[in-house]
């Protein structure tokens, strides 16, 4: 019986240095076998780079990895498959049009002489779902499946491989809450198997819930490597960012609201998608909108938008109607929204970070028929500043930065701009703890100027802590809007989970 207290994984001084970037410098530290490891730090930290070096996607680097006290050197993401480390990462690759059983077997199916032997292959990945209580089959095709669904698939083929290490990066960022407690009691159960888990996420309340120790890196370099149990909350935050934060939603001044309503929606509906929605923004306030994963929230600010066209219903910008056909339109009578992907949606990838960040305002930039390249850097070195990039250079390619980056770079985008109405659909996912406390005082400095903010958080404590008033969203209907006066978790998710029924008195 193997040693269950000796290290799976060794790291020995890895370095990576990408071009103006050292991406990890001299990183050393052990992988216990069979634990749940939480790998956390910042945005840019070189969290997904050491990933990307375990599971031999990268294999340019300095130093040594070591697994069960072999060295390896994995020329490819198979290989180290093949060696039962396995990767289960937010972006599920698979093949839709194949089924579960193909999808979770590809490239290594049991065969037939020289044919694949299907008989086997369902069967076999049969074995494996039921074993995770999986309830959907082999036999499957997987575009039918839901996020959640997809990402068993993908533990699944690990499974399939013997999989000795499986890690997960922001496993949860698309899930929904049922979907997040089934995830984690087969994390549990592959713990209890002598699988050893990685855990990426920017989530502490998770990495609290299910992890044994923790690795901090920062700026490319290990901080620390502990028990959970061994710190609170503060001190790992603090090991993560360098200094005292907050990762809380509070916002510290409340500003007063004047009654002039800046938005007005009447009877928004999309066919089959979302119906009567009703409300209005006011000027200097955020209004929050809750719900749970399909709840429709995020159809409805792109419907306002104008990414999707509406079926009926009204809109009003400062009481007068305005019929919005393309975002550039809702731009162009000053709304903003930052969007959920925005890694698809949200900057150029040809583009370095000033142009990106200055997008939505290059006319202003232009003097005398040229672009002033100095106020268009200057712009993007203040918001730089403000959220923390990394790097926070103006000529850094936006393509390259680290993915909770890039986020900041859209973000910064929409910050920037001259829009009365910002809409932000979940401003923070993927953002570390840092720069989360960073947006929420931007955002408030923009309701000082008397802007009006929406947005739309699945993180119940962002909303409340945020929002002047609530609307809860239960499957494409609006069931509740609450005044945010000391209102709860509790409230919220009555309405979103259907236990409350007020829909007729839903307006306050
Ligand atoms: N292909 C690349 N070319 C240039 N620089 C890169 C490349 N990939 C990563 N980097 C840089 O390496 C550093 C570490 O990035 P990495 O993606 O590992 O961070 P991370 O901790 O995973 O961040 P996040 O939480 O945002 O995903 C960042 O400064 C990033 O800009």
């Amino acid at each position: 019986m193997e040693n269950q207290t000796g290290s799976i994984v060794k790291f020995l001084n890895i370095s990576k240095v990408f071009p103006g970037v050292k991406a990890l410098d001299e990183v050393s530290f052990e992988i216990k076998k069979g634990e749940v490891h939480a790998l956390l730090g910042e945005n840019g930290a070189g969290k997904s780079t050491l990933l990307n070096i375990l599971h031999g996607v990268n294999n340019e680097y300095e130093g040594i990895v070591e697994i069960h006290g072999k060295v390896v050197a994995y020329k490819n993401a198979n290989e180290a498959i093949l060696d039962g480390i396995s990767k289960v990462h937010q972006e599920v690759s698979l093949i839709p049009d194949l089924t579960v059983g193909q999808n979770i077997t590809l490239g290594c199916e049991p065969k037939k002489g020289l044919f694949i032997d299907y008989n086997k292959l369902h069967k076999e990945a049969n074995k494996i779902l039921k074993r995770m209580n999986c309830n959907f089959k082999s036999e499957d095709i997987a575009r039918t499946l839901s996020t959640g669904e997809m990402q068993m698939i993908a533990i699944a083929k690990g499974l399939y491989h013997n999989a000795q290490l499986i890690s997960f990066d922001e496993p949860t960022a698309a899930l929904s809450n049922q979907e997040v407690n089934t995830l984690f009691s087969i994390i549990n159960d592959l713990k209890r198997n002598g699988i050893t888990i990685l855990y990426v996420s920017h989530r502490l309340d998770e990495v609290f819930q299910i992890c044994d120790r923790a690795t901090v890196l920062r700026d490319g370099k290990h901080v620390d490597t502990f028990n959970i149990n061994d710190v609170t909350r503060e001190q790992l935050i603090k090991k993560m960012v360098g200094r005292d934060v907050s990762a809380y939603a509070v916002r510290k001044k409340k500003y007063p609201i004047s009654n002039e309503s800046v938005l007005k929606v009447e009877n928004l509906s999309v066919n089959g998608v979302f119906e009567s929605i009703n409300f209005h923004l006011r000027k200097g306030e955020i209004l929050g909108f809750a719900g749970l994963v399909g709840s429709k929230r995020t159809d409805v600010v792109r419907t306002i938008f104008g990414a999707t066209r509406k079926t009926t219903g009204t809109i009003k910008i400062n009481e007068k109607i305005v019929d919005i056909k393309s975002p550039e339109q809702a731009v162009k009578l000053g709304i903003g929204l930052i969007p959920e992907d925005r890694k698809t949606q949200g900057f150029i990838k040809y583009f370095d970070n000033a142009n990106n960040v200055g997008l939505t305002k290059m006319e202003k930039f232009m003097k005398f028929g040229l672009l002033n390249h100095k106020s268009k850097t200057k712009n993007c070195n203040y918001y730089a500043e403000e959220i923390n990039l990394r790097p926070k250079d103006p000529f850094y390619m936006t393509n390259n930065l680290s993915g909770g980056n890039q986020q900041k770079v859209v973000i910064a985008k929409w910050l920037s701009s001259d829009t009365d109405i910002l809409i932000l659909d979940e401003p923070t996912k993927g953002v570390d703890v840092g720069a989360k406390a960073e947006i929420y005082r931007v955002l408030e400095e923009l309701i000082g100027m008397g802007k009006s903010i929406i947005v739309v958080s699945s993180e119940l404590p962002e909303v409340l802590g945020l929002s002047d008033r609530i609307i809860v969203m239960r499957e494409g209907r609006q069931v509740k809007e609450f005044i945010n006066n000391n209102l709860t978790e509790e409230d919220i998710l009555q309405y979103a989970m259907g236990v409350g029924n007020d829909v007729e008195n839903a307006r306050i």
